[in-house]
C-alpha cells in the first residue's frame, strides 16, 4: 500500500519520536475551541509531519476519544505518542489532486459510525495542503542526505550521524566503532569496462554490505569507492569480526571477482579519552595501513 503514495520512489526513513498527542487529546475540552479555520492555521505553523499529526490528533479528539492515530507516508510512518490498541479501527486515504498523500489509521474504544467518519473526513480535508508541503520538505531533506547511486546515506549524513553516535556513546560510557572500507583496483573497472560496469560494482557492494549488517548499524557511501560503517553498543565488541566478514563478502562477490576488485578496511574503536576526530583519524590510518599491507585485508587501529 505504502508504495502507492506520493513520492513513491523514496525510501522511507525511520519514524521520528512522537509526542504526547493522543493522551493529551483526552483532556482537549479544556483547550480553546478549535474551529476548522484555526486547525488550518495551526497546521501551517509547522512543516514537521509528526507535529502536524499531533495537531490533527488533538483536533480529532473533539470528534471522538482516540486511542491511537498513525499516518503512513512515503517518507515514513508516524504515530501520535501514547497510542495504544483499541477495539475499533478506521482507515482513511488522504488524496489531493488525485495523488495519494498518505493513509490515516485511527483507533478508538468507540465505534466509527458513518456520522463520525463524515466529521473525520472534514478534518482530514483541512490537513491536505499542509501535509503535501511537509511531504515535499521531508523528501528534499532525504535527498540531501542520500547517495543517489546506491541510496545509502551520503557523507553529509555520515558527518551528522557520526557526531551523534560518538556523543551518545560517551554519555552512556559506552563505545562505538568505525569501519572505513575502500575498494581495491576499482579504477581499472571504469577504465577497462566502462563507467556503468563500475556503477554496477558499487551497487553490488552496497547491497552486500546492507545485507550483512544489522538494522542498528549505519552504512554510508562517502562517494567514489569508499564506504563507512558505524557500529554502536554491543556490536562494538565484535567489530573486528564484522569488518573481516564485510571484506570477505565483497572479495567473494562474483561481480567483484570478475573484475578483480577487492576491499580493504580500517577499523577503530572509540576510546574513553578520544573524540570523534580521533576516532575518524584512527580508522583512516588503519585503512591506509591495510592498503599498504597489500590490500584486500583489515587493519585495526
Ligand atoms: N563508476 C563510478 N566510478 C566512480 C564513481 N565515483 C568515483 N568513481 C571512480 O572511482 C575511482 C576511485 O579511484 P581510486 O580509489 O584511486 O581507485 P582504485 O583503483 O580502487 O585505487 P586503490 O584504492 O589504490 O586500489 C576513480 O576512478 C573515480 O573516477 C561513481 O559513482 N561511479
Amino acid at each position: 500500500m505504502i508504495m502507492e503514495y506520493l513520492l513513491v520512489q523514496d525510501v522511507a526513513l525511520s519514524t521520528a519520536p512522537s509526542y504526547a498527542a493522543v493522551t493529551k487529546l483526552q483532556s482537549w475540552p479544556q483547550l480553546p475551541e478549535c474551529t476548522e479555520q484555526s486547525l488550518v492555521s495551526q497546521l501551517q505553523t509547522t512543516l514537521d509531519i509528526q507535529q502536524q499529526l499531533n495537531i490533527v490528533s488533538m483536533a480529532t479528539g473533539k470528534v471522538l476519544p482516540l486511542s491511537s492515530l498513525t499516518v503512513k507516508t512515503a517518507v515514513g510512518d508516524f504515530t501520535a505518542s501514547g497510542s495504544c490498541a483499541a477495539d475499533f479501527e478506521y482507515k482513511s486515504v488522504l488524496v489531493l489532486n488525485q495523488q495519494c498523500l498518505a493513509e490515516l489509521i485511527y483507533q478508538s474504544d468507540y465505534a466509527f459510525t458513518p456520522m463520525i467518519q463524515r466529521e473525520l473526513l472534514l478534518l482530514e480535508s483541512e490537513w491536505l495542503f499542509a501535509l503535501r508541503n511537509a511531504l515535499v520538505v521531508s523528501r528534499l531533506q532525504q535527498m540531501a542526505l542520500k547517495d543517489t547511486l546506491t541510496g545509502l546515506g551520503n557523507r553529509r549524513f555520515f558527518d551528522d550521524s557520526f557526531d551523534k553516535t560518538v556523543q551518545l556513546a560517551k554519555r552512556h560510557n559506552d563505545s562505538c566503532a568505525l569501519i572505513l572500507l575502500d575498494l581495491d583496483n576499482f579504477k581499472q573497472v571504469n577504465d577497462n569496462a566502462g563507467h556503468s560496469a563500475g556503477d554496477e560494482i558499487l551497487l553490488a557492494v552496497a547491497d552486500t554490505l546492507r545485507d550483512m549488517l544489522r538494522c542498528t548499524d549505519s552504512l554510508f557511501r562517502f562517494g567514489g569507492d569508499e564506504f563507512a560503517v558505524l557500529l554502536s553498543g554491543q556490536d562494538t565488541s565484535s567489530a573486528e569480526l564484522v569488518a573481516r566478514r564485510l571484506v570477505r563478502a565483497i572479495n567473494q562477490h562474483h561481480r567483484c571477482q570478475q573484475h578483480n576488485v577487492s576491499a580493504s578496511a580500517g577499523l577503530a574503536l572509540l576510546k574513553p579519552e578520544q573524540d570523534g576526530k580521533h576516532l575518524f583519524a584512527a580508522a583512516d590510518s588503519a585503512l591506509y595501513a591495510a592498503k599498504e599491507a597489500g590490500k584486500s585485508t583489515v587493519r585495526v587501529a
